[in-house]
């Protein structure tokens, strides 16, 4: 008799193998009726052919990528992005872009994009470039894309937790390295270009633990002409001069092998004009501004290395109030170098700084940027201070500072000029009456001229006595009317004066009042000594607790320590040079 299946063949472990296969392509054959099935593993297959194709077309394209693209990333905080932003919002690449920030317009201006029918004037647009954009440049392709969260920094200072750090990544699909740094020198003019009628002013950010952003504080000033400036003859003329030589030699400077830098100290009372003069410069010859905040706390020797290396060439380094850095070295043995502040009130509150400094930059670490082996050639260093004299010598030679200038109170001549300046102009403003009174009123009698009046405004100014800044705020109060400005100046000087003598008698008594309780505190001091002392003798001679007759002092008891010694605060050194000038005067 026939099987309908084959003969059964069993294995030595008596398997009957057989059976099992005929057991399984029934198995399959069921599964391959079932429709569901077979569409889930259609649908699998399929898959896997689209993933598999996606990431072979992505490995290709890279692969053609670095075969054949250049590739370049700017970092946030590098003064290199700016330049690019704004020549992609000049390319109009952002005209694909879907995706803004939206700023209210301030000085920090990122370079936002103006739509053709503007509505709202107040408003920044700037293009996010979340997206990648492709875009043709003089018959190239470019890719621009925007990496955000690629690499996160994080700042301890701000309570906002952690910065999102971006890159810029731009390829260009060629070979040739002459292509890109093309595309980067003109968007370097095209950014110096735009921002001419504007001192762009990078102020170094809160230090984070991460690439980039030491110069993302990006501010743009309106630029100062050099003629609003009110000097002494001569003082700005030869600073401009001395500035633009620099910058039209550096072959001779490189060929005679000397270092290619220029340092300036701007040095006076406050509101004189140092800052002013600074942006004024820099407005004029067409630079930017790199400003460290030296006493702003986290600038220390290796952030303030950091920040001066990312300062690119033709630019000026500018540290403001330079001497708060370090107390000067010549004065180290002097009572006023200290750790300590005393208030009024005799709380002793501990400097955050070493050794009275105001910040945590050494002055080697401040010598090092300036011409040490970490600096950097081809800038303009200005630094400014009030107080020239806490300077340490080592600063001042030159090499390091080859330009001092002097500012000093206003001279007769300076009040004169500044008076000018603000009646002289063609652009008067709107007077108190209005116009329909003024053409109901009789003719006035002709004005006398702005020059007469700048005369009499200036003899009324004793010289060497206001800033301009106090001047300005005076003519500021006037502005209107230069009549009203000539007629009060005598009455205000007159108060001017009373006071400062007030204050002055306020000072001196907040001093006196400090050098009691540092006598005080001096007394007591020597007195713990002693009774120290006498404990010690005491104790020599077997007698503890009793007294003991040291030095012709009866002394015992309790033995007290001496009081923690915190050096006293010479508040002379706090008499501003306001007032150093009203008690030389
Ligand atoms: N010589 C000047 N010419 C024109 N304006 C001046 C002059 N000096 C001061 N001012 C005006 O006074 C204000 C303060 O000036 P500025 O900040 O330049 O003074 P400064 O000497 O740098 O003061 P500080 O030492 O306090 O920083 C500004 O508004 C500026 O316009």
């Amino acid at each position: 008799m026939e099987y309908p299946f084959p003969a059964q063949k069993t294995d030595s472990s008596g398997n009957d193998w057989s059976f099992m296969r005929l057991m399984g392509m029934s198995f399959i054959a069921s599964l391959l009726q079932n429709q569901h099935l077979v569409d889930s593993a259609k649908l699998l297959v399929l898959g896997t052919l689209i993933e598999t194709g996606r990431r072979l077309c992505k490995w290709l394209m890279e692969r053609f990528q670095l075969q054949y693209c250049i590739t370049a990333q700017f970092d946030e905080g590098d003064p290199a992005y700016e330049w690019i932003v704004l020549f992609l919002t000049q390319e109009n690449v952002w005209r694909r872009s879907r995706d803004f920030r939206v700023n209210a317009k301030n000085s920090q201006r990122k370079w936002g994009v103006q739509a053709e029918n503007e509505i709202d004037a107040n408003a920044d647009y700037v293009p996010t470039y979340e997206m990648p954009q492709l875009f043709r440049w003089k018959g190239y392709w470019v890719e621009i894309k925007r990496n955000k969260d690629s690499r996160q920094t994080f700042n301890f200072s701000s309570p906002s937790g952690p910065k999102t750090f971006a890159t810029m990544i731009i390829s260009i699909y060629t070979l040739d390295m002459n292509v890109l740094s093309s595309l980067i020198a003109e968007a370097r003019a095209r950014y110096q270009e735009t921002s001419r009628p504007n001192v762009t002013v990078h102020i170094a950010d809160t230090p984070t633990y991460g690439p980039g952003f030491i110069w993302s504080n990006v501010k743009y000033k309106a630029r100062r002409p050099l003629s609003s400036i009110v000097l002494m003859e001569g003082v700005l003329e030869s600073l401009v001069e001395d500035a633009q030589e620099f910058l039209n030699t550096e072959d001779w400077y490189t060929e005679a092998g000397i270092p290619y830098r220029r340092g300036y100290l701007l040095y006076g009372p406050p509101g004189t004009g140092k800052t002013s003069t600074i942006y004024a410069l820099a407005g004029e010859l067409g630079l930017e501004i790199y400003a460290l905040p030296l006493s702003s706390g986290f600038v220390d020797d290796a952030y303030l290395q950091k920040a001066a290396s990312s300062i690119p060439k033709n630019a000026i380094l500018l540290i403001e109030d330079i001497d708060c850095a370090f107390p000067s070295r010549d004065d180290a043995d002097e009572e006023d170098v200290t750790t300590y502040q005393e208030e009024d009130y005799g709380m002793v509150i501990p400097s955050p700084f070493p050794s009275g400094r105001k910040s945590a930059v050494t002055l080697s670490g401040l010598l090092n940027v300036i011409d040490g082996i970490g600096s950097e050639e081809g800038k303009l260093f200005f630094a400014t201070t009030n107080y020239v004299d806490r300077l340490d010598s080592a600063l001042l030679r030159p090499g390091r500072i080859d330009k001092k200038i002097q500012y000093r109170f206003a001279t007769q001549s300076q009040a004169s000029a500044l008076f000018k300046r603000f009646f002289g102009r063609s652009t008067a403003l709107p007077t108190a009456d209005s116009s329909d009174e003024k053409a109901a009123s009789p003719p006035s009698p002709p004005s006398p001229s702005i020059d007469s009046q700048a005369e009499a405004f200036a003899s009324s100014v004793p010289e060497h006595e206001f800033s301009t800044a106090e001047l300005q705020g005076f003519l500021l109060r006037h502005k209107k009317d230069s009549a009203s400005a000539v007629a009060c100046i005598g009455a205000w000087v007159a108060q001017e004066f009373m006071e400062r003598r007030e204050k002055e008698g306020r000072e001196n008594e907040r001093k006196a009042k400090l050098r009691e309780k540092r006598e005080a505190r001096e007394a007591r001091q020597m007195e713990g000594t002693m009774a120290k002392f006498g404990g010690m003798v005491g104790a020599m001679y077997g007698q503890p607790g009793r007294s003991a007759m040291v030095g012709g002092m009866v002394t015992g008891g309790p033995v007290e320590a001496p009081p923690t010694p915190s050096p006293a605060y010479d508040e002379g050194r706090r008499v501003d040079l306001v007032d150093a000038a009203i008690v030389a005067s």
